[in-house]
């Protein structure tokens, strides 16, 4: 039998006065995957997580949560899911070994303190007080204050900010080896890096509606490979071979294309029978940060209702 999802939305959908944060949102992440969930500032991401977590209450739609709906979250299911907040408030006059200390309390089956400090790198800075920790060591104290309770689930809301290059590095392993523990990772960032380099899956959400969702191999268009090339300078946009997907933006040329060898062989038959270059010719995939410029720079669809008086 397989296993049941860890998460799931159907149709989630959340109100603030007359404007839908999150407009009918379905989401599917599997047990012991890393999802990435994406999205412009105020796309609506907060609210959905704050949802999934039971902390925020949904106007519409099904959420179910390690098979149970947040509403109903009770101490046994809340000992299952960590999390680690946007803006947590942590007593700054405390250490990080006092406040890992008193949470493992909360939880039946806790990791060890010098485990979890030893694991977010803080090993060294167990008794410093918070207030005199920098901004990306407090931020690992969340981290490893999400991760005591030996969670199935964790929700990492934008784990990284503030982290140097270095700190960053570590914290991705320290979730790649979570991932090897089982645990699911929900993760919400705004580096498209960190999604890249971590997620199984992404989910991009824009206005409070999903625009695309699947593997990172899906969502940064499959197997397109993308062919750019700059328009040689005796060369009309009308003059060159006629191959499906070609765009011609200024002295830009580019294809998104499945048959790249082909392509290839075309173009490059076409120039040299001419006897010219494609200048600056290009052969290389798109970036996932390249497909979520397009998707959360597209025209949005004005709701219904919103167009201007007739
Ligand atoms: N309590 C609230 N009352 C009214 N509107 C709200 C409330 N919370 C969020 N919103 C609005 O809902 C929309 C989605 O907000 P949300 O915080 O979920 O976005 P986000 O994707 O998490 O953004 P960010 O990346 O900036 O954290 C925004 O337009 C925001 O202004």
């Amino acid at each position: 039998m397989s296993r049941p999802a860890a998460i799931r939305t159907r149709g989630l959908r959340r109100t603030y006065g007359e404007r839908d944060a999150v407009a009918g949102v379905d989401l599917d992440v599997a047990p012991g995957e890393i999802f990435a969930f994406l999205g412009p500032n105020g796309a609506g991401k907060t609210t959905t997580v704050e949802i999934l977590e039971g902390f925020r209450r949904r106007t519409a739609g099904e959420v179910e949560v390690l098979g149970v709906d947040p509403v109903d979250f009770g101490p046994a299911e809340r000992a299952r899911v960590g999390c680690v907040l946007q803006s947590g408030e942590l007593g700054v006059r405390h250490s990080a070994r006092e406040l890992l200390a008193l949470w493992a309390t909360y939880f039946p089956d806790p990791h060890g303190v010098d485990e979890m400090l030893a694991l977010v790198d803080l090993a060294d800075h167990g008794d410093v007080r918070l207030e005199r920790l920098s901004g990306g060591q407090r931020r690992r104290v969340e981290v490893a204050l999400a991760l005591i309770g030996r969670p199935d689930l964790v929700f990492l809301d934008e784990p990284t900010t503030g982290f140097d290059p270095e700190a960053r590095r570590h914290a991705w392993d320290v979730i790649a080896g979570l991932r090897e523990l089982g645990v699911t990772i929900f993760l919400t960032t705004h580096y498209l890096e960190e999604a890249e380099h971590l997620a199984d899956r992404v989910a991009v959400i824009r206005d409070g509606a999903i625009v695309a969702d699947g593997t990172l191999a899906e969502v940064a268009g499959g197997h397109r490979t993308r062919v750019r090339f700059g328009l040689p300078p005796d060369v009309g946009a009308g003059d060159l071979p006629s191959l499906r997907g070609l765009r011609v933006d200024g002295a830009r040329v580019a294809l998104d294309t499945d048959e790249p060898t082909a392509a290839l062989a075309r173009l490059c038959g076409w120039a040299a029978a001419r006897g010219t270059e494609l200048v600056d010719l290009r052969v290389d995939r798109p970036t996932l940060e390249d497909v979520y410029l397009e998707l959360v720079a597209a025209p949005a669809t004005p709701p219904p209702g919103d167009g201007p008086p007739p």
